[in-house]
């Protein structure tokens, strides 16, 4: 895993290639270095392409000319466009170790496979007026897109795009994978993404999602040991029994779903509570067994619902909220400020932006905040979810199915970390586990599944983590 995993932001890696050269390599090394395999990469999958490289003024651009120079001894039809003259020393010296053709931006024409060295981590601006016209005419005219590092236009830590940027085959991120690698919408443009190591070892508070290892059930475990998942259903109440299903299947040793007395339990092993109002909800819920509380999935947002979503935060248990349950909580956040047990929000964007008020550029940064802010674990979800800690740790996923955009997959999340944190007792990361074991889930359930189908796939994202 490049960098082992840790995401640098464009500060951090100018501190990573410093560390770098104080311990003995140079800007040019790293260069050759990053260059080379990039080159071999592009080699590798796609041999003797007519390819033009276009090369900006930065290291960016002096990547580029060391990638042109290899793929030339490789046997490469290649070309070189410039936007200007290398402005760093190491790009200078690349540019005067090429031995081919280079052209102007007017005189360039676009070639089979076009590879993008204008602009990478120390992109300031858009890029604008005559640049921006020769960067789309040339990308446009290719049938193979390669961006080195990251696609020209994009900005490094937040993934946002400052120019329009076209859409790229391959990315090739150099020394270790920056936040925009992960963060929409820079990564739905960059197609398939892969690491050259150039040496960088630097650590971050931002991580790359990885499977964590799940132990199994001891010998001496029992069903309250491994933990009772509460599930406090609303009206809609398949929502409440996705949970339900979910937590089951995760590692809870027991579902209980609190609701009213005409709910019907989705199978024969999760227990239904009968709670027909607040009061009872509150006397039942302080039983000592229970583990953890899901709120939210189906809960409705009308005054009944807030009275339920208030008793669940006046008992002092470990508790997920999700959905509705987000929407009534807006952005009250401190109420959760100084619980003494732990909390995890689960939002996708909409939610989200009620519960901070928008505002952040950075999907990382604004998580981090709001983790800060109300001293829960964050799960803000979409297709590039980020897991925040109050600590400031963030953790990054990469999506491994679109088809996970479908109604109830949040409800089987919800579910999900709830039962991770009955058994881990740590809800950063039981928040990791579920996030992972739903996506893996998901590659596994294949194409156009339902939330039940994905619910069935769940074990076998479990054993892969054993
Ligand atoms: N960090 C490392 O360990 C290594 C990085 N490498 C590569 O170097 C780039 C970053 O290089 P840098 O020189 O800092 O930045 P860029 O090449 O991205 O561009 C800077 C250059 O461009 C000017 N500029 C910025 N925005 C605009 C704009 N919109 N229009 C015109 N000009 C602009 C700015 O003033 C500078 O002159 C990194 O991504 C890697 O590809 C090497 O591999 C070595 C190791
Ligand atoms: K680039």
């Amino acid at each position: 895993m490049l960098n082992n995993g840790h995401i640098l932001t464009a500060a951090e890696m100018q501190e990573a290639e410093q560390h770098l050269i104080a311990n003995g390599s140079s800007v040019i090394a790293l260069m050759d270095r990053a260059g080379s395999g990039a080159a071999d990469y592009i080699w590798r999958t796609a041999p003797h392409i007519p390819t033009l490289v276009i090369c900006g003024p930065g290291n960016n651009g002096g990547d580029g000319y060391v990638i042109a120079q290899a793929l030339l001894e490789k046997g490469a039809i290649v070309k070189i466009v410039a936007s200007a003259e290398p402005s760093t020393d190491a790009a200078k010296t690349a540019k005067s170790l090429w031995q081919g053709v280079m052209l102007s931006l007017e005189e360039a024409e676009p070639e089979m496979q076009f590879v993008d060295c204008l602009f990478g981590t120390g992109l300031t601006r858009p890029v604008s007026g005559n640049l921006l016209k020769h960067y789309h005419r040339l990308s446009n005219g290719a049938q193979r897109r390669v961006a080195i590092d990251l696609p020209s236009g994009i900005e490094t830590d937040t993934g946002s795009r400052l120019n329009e940027v076209s859409n790229y085959d391959l990315t090739i991120a150099l020394g270790a994978y920056k936040p925009a690698h992960y963060l929409n919408p820079a990564a739905a443009l960059m197609g398939d993404r892969v690491g050259v190591d150039i040496g960088v070892r630097s650590v971050s508070q931002t991580k790359l999602l990885a499977r964590r290892t799940i132990a199994e059930p001891g010998k001496t475990d029992h069903k309250y040991s491994r933990g009772l998942v509460a599930i406090v259903a609303g009206p809609m109440k398949g929502a409440a029994k996705l949970s339900a299903l979910a937590a089951q299947r995760s590692g809870a040793g027991y579902v209980k779903i609190f609701a009213g007395s005409d709910f019907e339990s989705p199978n024969h092993s999760i227990v239904t509570v009968p709670c027909d109002d607040v009061k009872q909800l509150r006397a039942k819920l302080a039983d000592e067994r229970i583990g953890v509380i899901v709120i939210g999935p189906g809960l409705g947002r009308d005054s009944n619902a807030k009275q339920l979503l208030d008793a669940v935060l006046e008992i002092e248990k470990p508790v997920v909220l999700d959905a509705d349950a987000l929407m009534l909580l807006g952005d009250e956040v401190h109420r959760l400020q100084g619980r003494s047990s732990p909390v995890a929000m689960t939002p996708h964007s909409g939610e989200f932006a009620a519960l901070s008020g928008g505002g952040e550029s950075s999907k990382i940064y604004a998580s981090v905040k709001l983790a800060a802010q109300s001293g829960a674990v964050v799960v803000h979800k979409g297709s590039d979810t980020v897991i925040a800690n109050p600590m400031g740790d963030a953790v990054v996923a990469q999506q491994t199915s679109n088809w996970l955009s479908t109604a109830g997959t949040g409800d089987i999340l919800a579910g999900m970390i709830a039962a991770r944190f009955t058994n881990e007792k740590d809800m950063f990361l039981a928040a990791q586990q579920g996030q992972w074991l739903h996506s893996r889930a998901a590659s596994l359930a294949g194409p156009s599944f339902s939330p039940e189908i994905l619910i069935d796939h769940i074990a076998k994202a479990i054993q892969e983590c054993l």
